[in-house]
């Protein structure tokens, strides 16, 4: 059964076993496919004592009480409850089933973790509750990309704008076309295109990459086609294998692609093509099963417009184009990236930290300009920084520029003003600022690296 199966998966059991919470997997009747060594753990049953029984069973046993997973599968959707372990521990219980595509339930993914309680809860409860539903999603994720399943029904995410990107993902996936992935640094353009590789049917063969900003335009033929024996001096004997013929079968992701070399574009455009190359030193040309995917941040219309990017590359590669959405149009999904990243942190270094309500709030007032891969840092750096185990909006003030809009439109001219005007009011800005930010005036005039009598009496004439 495709169900049994995929949780046989080891891979998968080993992710699973390392998590700090407790997963338990039962089939459409009720009966225990998987559970993982927390489960176990808190059970009082080992992992293969616990497989095929019942859920009813361990519930009239008085081991599961209740069984979140009976009360899903008597009332078909998902049951959360709050369990009273003693005075001081609670745990959340989220039992989630899983349908097929013909609507039938297939499976019941059970999720817990236990949480203390001090007074008030119902903030843990809310962050427990979401990070539960994302190890759902994942899991759910990873149910449907199961090779033997042909589906094509996926998770989503909660903006508009990830559940239109995940819709997109999912329809290209199955499609052997050649995809362009656009939109700002850091919005995940690496990330889309393992994912469309990873639920396609490509998805045990290859993903490789080549970031054609980084390699040298000497290496980059080689790299991509590679090269037969004694092609040239100081060739590898036995010849090269290149990235084309490494990735058979699979998904070459040709990152930065507007980066590339114009001549090497000539060369690309026959493998976009035709999926032909031509290994150096060869007069044989190779047929390469494989598929492209390439990103960029830039605008290539308007490089095939200045004659930097070939016009026929760019058509061949636009045959898809998917516009990674950035984080401001998706600030819907920051707090459960949030919080998966603070997860993947305090696995990472071991730790314990989580996100108040005002942290997250703060988050979504920043601009983001660098995106997913901003706030992954800036997790990652709060986690690493922060003093207590609950990240504090000021623990994100530390880290970001939060922009005062007071401030930036200081900095704009005034249609009504002349330049010198303009001029003095910046300096004005500057002169108050450094004075107010530094212990003297001193300090302030060596930071803006003006004398201190310059700077004394610029800063009475502004105070005035
Ligand atoms: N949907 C997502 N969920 C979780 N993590 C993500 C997601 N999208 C991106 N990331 C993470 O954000 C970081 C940046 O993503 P990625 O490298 O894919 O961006 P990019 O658009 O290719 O950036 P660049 O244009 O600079 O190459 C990575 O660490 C990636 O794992």
């Amino acid at each position: 059964m495709q169900y049994n199966q995929l949780f046989q998966n080891k891979r998968l059991q080993a992710v699973l076993d390392q998590l700090p919470i407790s997963v338990f997997v039962a089939d459409h009747e009720g009966f225990v496919v998987w559970n993982n060594h927390i489960s176990a753990e808190g059970i009082g049953l080992s992992q293969a004592e616990m497989a095929g029984k019942h859920v009813s069973d361990l519930e009239k046993q008085g081991i599961l009480n209740p069984s979140v997973t009976r009360l899903a599968l008597e009332q078909k959707k998902q049951i959360t409850r709050v369990q009273v372990i003693n005075e001081h521990l609670k745990q959340l219980m989220v039992a989630k089933p899983i349908y097929n595509e013909d609507g039938q339930i297939e499976l019941i993914i059970s999720i817990s973790q236990q949480f203390e309680h001090i007074g008030q809860d119902d903030e843990s409860i809310d962050e427990i509750n979401d990070l539960i539903q994302t190890y759902i999603l994942e899991l759910h994720r990873f149910y449907m990309q199961a090779p033997s399943r042909e589906s094509n029904k996926r998770a989503v995410t909660k903006s508009k704008a990830a559940k239109s990107l995940e819709q997109k993902v999912t329809r290209i996936s199955s499609l052997p076309s050649t995809v362009l992935l656009t939109g700002e640094t850091g919005v995940g353009k690496n990330y889309t295109a393992r994912t469309i590789h990873d639920y396609s049917q490509r998805r045990s063969n290859s993903f490789l990459t080549l970031n054609c900003s980084t390699i040298p335009e000497s290496l980059l033929e080689s790299e991509l086609f590679g090269y037969v024996k004694g092609a040239f001096s100081g060739a590898n004997s036995t010849g090269k294998t290149g990235l084309v013929q490494m990735a058979e079968g699979g998904t070459l992701f040709l990152d930065e692609i507007a980066e590339l070399p114009y001549a090497m574009q000539a060369k690309l455009l026959e493998l976009v093509q035709d999926k032909t190359f031509l290994p150096i030193g060869s007069t044989e040309k190779r047929r390469a099963d494989i598929r492209i995917i390439a990103a960029t941040n830039q605008n290539l219309e308007t490089l095939v417009h200045h004659k930097q990017f070939r016009s026929d590359l760019y058509y061949r590669l636009n045959v898809f184009q998917i516009e990674v959405p950035t984080l401001k149009e998706r600030l819907e999904d920051l707090p459960l990236l949030a919080y998966q990243f603070v997860q993947k942190f305090n696995e990472e270094y071991h730790q314990q930290k989580k996100l108040s309500r005002e942290a997250i709030e703060t988050l979504t007032h920043y601009s983001w300009p660098g995106n997913i891969r901003e706030l992954q840092h800036a997790i990652e750096r709060v986690c690493v920084f922060a003093e207590n185990d609950t990240i504090s909006p000021e623990d994100f003030k530390k880290e970001l520029q939060f922009t005062d809009p007071e401030q930036s439109l200081a900095f704009e001219k005034h249609e009504s003003e002349t330049l010198s005007q303009f001029l003095e009011r910046i300096e004005k800005n500057v002169i108050l600022q450094a004075a107010d930010e530094h212990r003297n005036s001193r300090e302030a005039a060596k930071s803006l690296g003006m004398s201190q009598p310059t700077f004394s009496r610029r800063v009475r004439k502004y105070e005035t």
